[in-house]
């Protein structure tokens, strides 16, 4: 299982295309670079842009939040497992016996010594408690939900699981310090909020017990991708 020697930042390549993706990676041009690939970028250049990153030596997180049934996302999860990535995602609303599917493909599809990390999206960093209640139909407050998915995961055999910042100290005291907790929704000051409406800042996400920061837009629209990127790897150094 690849825990260990992965970057805490990872930097959400939400391009078009593989040209643009390799434009970033160049710029900001570090040593041990964690990228995501999500479904943007992996449905226009497929698994070929995922091997030419891995060439570069760049670590890869392959963003695609599996949810179909359990035959199917094992099948995808074997097939990504084998392209050498460092963590995958899964949506944990698909249940235990998908969950536990996703890692027997995994299981089957990577080699030996070197397995991606799978972790389970609980309620994406977009939703609102408001719209998880109204609209997708599941009661109470967005803690309670998302530690249920979190505790499901677990059981379920997954490494960790997707989640805001501020949900990350519950997630910890309930299924251990090792339960790995990645965090969306990360906004410098003064960037704008988008579409996220869970939040933190990168020292507020540190704080709080996040092991894996995601990062997109405030460092692949910024003007400057190089000198954002740099500015969150300040901010993250800051927090001892
Ligand atoms: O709950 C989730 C799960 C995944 N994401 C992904 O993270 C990045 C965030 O990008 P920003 O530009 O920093 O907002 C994006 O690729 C999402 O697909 C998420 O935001 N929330």
């Amino acid at each position: 299982m690849t825990t260990h020697k992965l970057n805490p930042l990872i930097i959400a390549l939400d391009v078009a295309t593989g040209r643009e993706a390799f434009g970033l990676v160049g710029q900001i041009n570090a040593p041990d670079l964690f990228v995501k690939v999500g479904m943007q970028l992996f449905y226009s250049e497929g698994p070929a842009l995922v091997h030419k990153l891995r060439e570069q030596g760049i670590k890869i997180f392959v963003d695609l939040k599996l949810h179909d049934i359990p035959n199917t996302v094992k099948g995808a999860a074997e097939a990504l497992a084998g392209m050498g990535i460092s963590m995958l995602t899964v949506h944990c609303a698909g249940g235990r016996a998908m969950l536990e599917a996703v890692r027997e493909g995994v299981e089957k599809g990577a080699s030996l010594d070197e397995r991606p990390l799978i972790v389970g999206v609980t309620q994406l960093t977009s939703t609102t408690e408001q719209v998880m209640n109204e609209e997708i139909g599941i009661p109470g407050s967005i803690e309670k939900a998302v530690l249920h998915y979190a505790c499901l995961a677990q059981s379920s055999g997954l490494d960790g699981v997707v989640c805001a910042a501020k949900e990350v100290p519950l997630i910890k005291r309930t299924c251990g310090s090792s339960f790995i907790t990645v965090t969306p929704g990360i906004r410098p000051a003064g960037s704008k909020r988008h579409d996220q409406a869970r939040l933190a800042s990168p020292q507020d996400a540190l704080r709080l017990g996040s092991d894996f920061l995601v990062v997109g837009r405030a460092i692949t629209q910024a003007k400057d991708p190089v000198a954002a990127y740099q500015a969150v790897i300040k901010e993250m150094n800051e927090v001892v």
